[in-house]
């Protein structure tokens, strides 16, 4: 094993354990330390909050869905953004300024109930949607309880983020990441091109196969970050960035696609907050005689800004692959 690279990627993305017999000030700082720098991280031991077996079922969940048919993929297809749906091969480019940055890869999304998901049929996949409406819950109470070390980490009481998560808009997305057979070896291997998350917190579930990567702050080097089993990966989203005026990072990541050949399946859990919250700078952030960057938001009006710049659900699928 090469020390000197797992000692570093370690350091740039740590890893944090939520065991409950850790105290919440132990937790918060290490947490605050890492949204210092990159905002990502990863979490360890929150099966309190996770039941242990679902992220599992979760991922396997996601295979299968992916096997369906096309045609049966397609009837789902995704309306818009906050319903869902199913994202076809190469719909989504992350980096809006580069016309080459439509990913290699399919997606399906979800909200919370009552939103109106176009679901595949229990006859299809008998227990996909219990499934994935057991993992969208338990990732909202994570996330929820990360907001707790994160107010307590910036000095604020921990329930001062608890109204933005109050009947939040969230998404879940199953991501599958594989070169289509119309795909040349010499096309691009951008599998999620460089981009920043828009919300507040990202609770990403990665399979094995790796391929995320950060862009540190300090180095400006793309830093990788490993899967590690029985591990979520947390990263900061723009809100956080805008509420903090900065100090905490989003910061800049992507995903390289896998060779052909190989598939790579990550669910990623998007927290956007109640639409109607108004994201401003927090005070206490701002040192002395610093002025706030951003002004204030409704959580809803950011998402729809970015969602409008990423998404081109009318590309010619001739074109695609
Ligand atoms: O699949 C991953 O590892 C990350 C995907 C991602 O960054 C995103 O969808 O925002
Ligand atoms: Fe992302």
């Amino acid at each position: 094993m090469d020390i000197t690279a797992s000692i570093s990627e370690m350091g740039d993305v740590p890893r944090i354990s939520l065991a409950p017999s850790r105290s919440a000030e132990d937790i918060a700082t290490e947490i605050r330390a890492a949204c210092l720098k990159n905002g990502f991280f990863q979490v360890t031991d929150y099966y309190q909050i996770v039941p242990r077996d679902l992220p599992g079922q979760a991922l396997a969940a996601a295979r299968e869905f992916f096997n369906l048919p096309l045609a049966i993929k397609r009837g789902l297809h995704k309306v818009d953004h906050v319903a869902g749906g199913y994202e076809p091969y190469k719909v989504m480019n992350l980096d809006p300024s580069d016309p080459m940055g439509y990913g290699h890869n399919e997606g399906f999304s979800f909200a919370a109930e009552p939103t109106p998901t176009a679901w595949p049929s229990t006859a299809d996949l008998p227990a996909f949607k219990q499934v994935m409406r057991s993992y969208y819950g338990a990732v909202t109470d994570l996330a929820k309880s990360l907001g707790r070390f994160l107010a307590l980490g910036l000095n604020l009481p921990d329930s001062y983020f608890d109204d933005f998560y109050q009947d939040q808009l969230a998404h879940v997305k199953l991501a599958h990441y594989y070169r289509s057979d119309g795909s040349k070896v010499t096309e691009s291997n951008v599998g999620v091109a460089p981009h920043t998350d828009w919300g507040a917190i990202t609770i990403l579930l990665q399979d094995e196969v790796g391929g995320l990567e950060v862009l540190d702050q300090e180095s400006s080097e793309w830093i990788k970050v490993p899967p590690i089993p029985d591990a979520f990966v947390i990263n900061l989203g723009d809100l956080l960035a805008r509420w903090t005026n900065d100090e905490y990072k989003s910061t800049k990541h992507r995903v390289i696609s896998p060779p052909p050949g190989v598939h790579r399946y990550s669910i990623p859990f998007f927290s956007q907050g109640h639409p109607d919250y108004i994201v401003r700078t927090i005070q206490t952030c701002l040192k002395e005689g610093e002025q706030t960057k951003y002004s204030p938001i409704r959580a809803e009006d950011y998402l729809k800004l970015k969602f409008e710049s990423t998404y081109n659900m009318n590309r010619d699928p001739g074109l695609i692959l």
